[in-house]
């Protein structure tokens, strides 16, 4: 279970910067820890202390260890933006039985941007001797052979598409004896990074295209996320749900705008879609005041895919931390089913394999336990090196909503759209 050492006292500090850096290029080119979108985010540059948590109440204990060492820590901040002061960056695996850790890293120095704005962090044990509050040089470039990734090999020896496809078909058999109303399933794949790879490339090619999603990497967690599972900031939540999901055709505009509008139309993906959007609104409910949503889905066009999306809104009704939020919110319909404990309890038998950290949460959190936290989607998970080669495994999953009807062709072309970032970030 979770395990936590004792909480050092921690100092913050937060000074302006002249210039916006590039944050990806300051990102050590190993062990990346990013969150960006557009002109937004930061890079964190070392490590003063890792938080590890695990099983069922690894977003209440997140939460609870958070809280303390927020209370005593020291925070000069001139800058007062949302990401100034004191931040820890986090992911957290989907299941409660996962193996995967799920932590909180306090990077040494942190280096942000909004808009125009940019700023320097710079945190240490309130007695160690502090850092100079200066942006570090880049490292030097690496090399980029990329990563061809294949289906990932089950523990059974068995064919993971047939696999994947016969989940899906028992998920649907299982739909219509009225066992569950949605189930998300997922597939994954698997490749190998040569060692002493430049994980920035991937990194940049997510940002750079990626430009409505988030882009991250928090330990070994890389991927770029069009859904916003919680955004706190003074007392503002926000949220964007999407399910509902058809392959864009951008070589194509007429065959792409018939997707878009089949999407839109289609009674199978509103439903998908409703499911998804209702577990937010039921969960957030108790934490808020003046919940409201976009009036109708609309679609959100990514380079791979067109989703359904809705976004919310609403006043945090309570003094609730955003990692709070999550926990309150993990995990949706978006990425679980309705309802969701046999929805999850299905997913566990149906797939064959934990998931990790994919379909959990990934983002960051102040000392006021503001913050922004999108659903680990489109990602992969790098392993450790080999001690003979310095390669790593990585492992990326895709899944979706299979409802009354889904069908079986269909739904896995739908994981290999949503596999797209991934494996053209890291082709060659
Ligand atoms: C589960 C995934 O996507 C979710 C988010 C958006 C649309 C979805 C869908 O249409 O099925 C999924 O609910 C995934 O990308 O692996």
């Amino acid at each position: 279970m979770t395990s936590t050492p004792p909480a050092p006292r921690l100092r913050a500090t937060t000074r302006p910067l002249e210039h916006a850096p590039d944050l990806i290029s300051l990102a050590d080119p190993n062990a990346p820890m990013i969150w960006t979108r557009g002109d937004r985010g930061c890079v964190g540059v070392g490590e003063v202390l890792r938080l590890s948590f695990s099983g069922p109440h690894r977003f209440t204990d997140a939460a609870a260890a958070w809280r303390r060492i927020a209370e005593t820590a020291i925070v000069d901040d001139s800058v007062r933006m949302p990401g100034s002061g004191l931040i820890a960056l986090g992911t957290f695996a989907f299941a409660d039985e996962s193996s995967a850790e799920s932590v909180l890293i306090v990077p040494r120095l942190l280096v942000a941007r909004h808009r125009g704005q940019a700023w320097i962090t710079e945190i240490a044990a309130v007695d160690a001797d502090p850092a100079p509050l200066a942006v570090p040089d880049p490292p030097a470039s690496r090399a980029w052979e990329g990563v061809r990734f294949g289906d990932r090999a089950l523990a059974t020896g068995g064919d993971s598409v047939a696999s994947y496809l016969a989940g899906v078909r028992e998920a649907g058999a299982r739909i219509e004896r009225g066992e569950f109303e949605k189930i998300v399933i997922a597939r994954q794949l698997e490749g190998a990074l040569p060692g002493a790879s430049d994980l920035r490339v991937p990194l940049t090619r997510l940002a750079e295209h990626y430009l409505d999603c988030w882009t991250f990497a928090v330990d070994g967690l890389i991927g770029a996320s069009p859904e916003t599972l919680i955004r706190s900031t003074s007392g503002a939540v926000s949220a964007r749900v999407l399910a509902g999901t058809r392959g864009r055709h951008s070589e194509d505009a007429a065959r792409d705008a018939r997707a878009r509008d089949e999407l839109l139309t289609s009674a199978k993906e509103q439903h998908e879609h409703a499911f998804a959007v209702q577990s937010v609104v039921t969960a957030l409910s108790p934490h808020v005041r003046d919940l409201r949503t976009s009036e109708e889905p609309f679609p959100l066009q990514l380079p791979n895919v067109w989703h359904l999306a809705t976004d919310l809104g609403a006043a945090l009704g309570e003094q609730s931390s955003s990692i709070e939020l999550v926990g309150a919110l993990h995990p949706t319909a978006a990425v679980a089913g309705t309802p969701t404990a046999t929805a999850v309890a299905a997913i566990a038998e149906l797939e064959p394999f934990d998931r990790g950290r994919y379909s959990g949460a990934v983002g960051w959190i102040d000392a006021d336990g503001d913050g922004e936290w999108v659903i680990a989607l489109r990602c992969a998970q790098l392993g450790a090196p080999d001690a003979q080669t310095g390669a790593r495994p990585v492992v990326a999953s895709a899944g979706g909503g299979i409802v009354a009807g889904s069908d079986p062709d269909h739904e896995l072309g739908e994981t290999v759209s949503k596999f797209r970032p991934i494996t053209e970030a890291f082709a060659r």
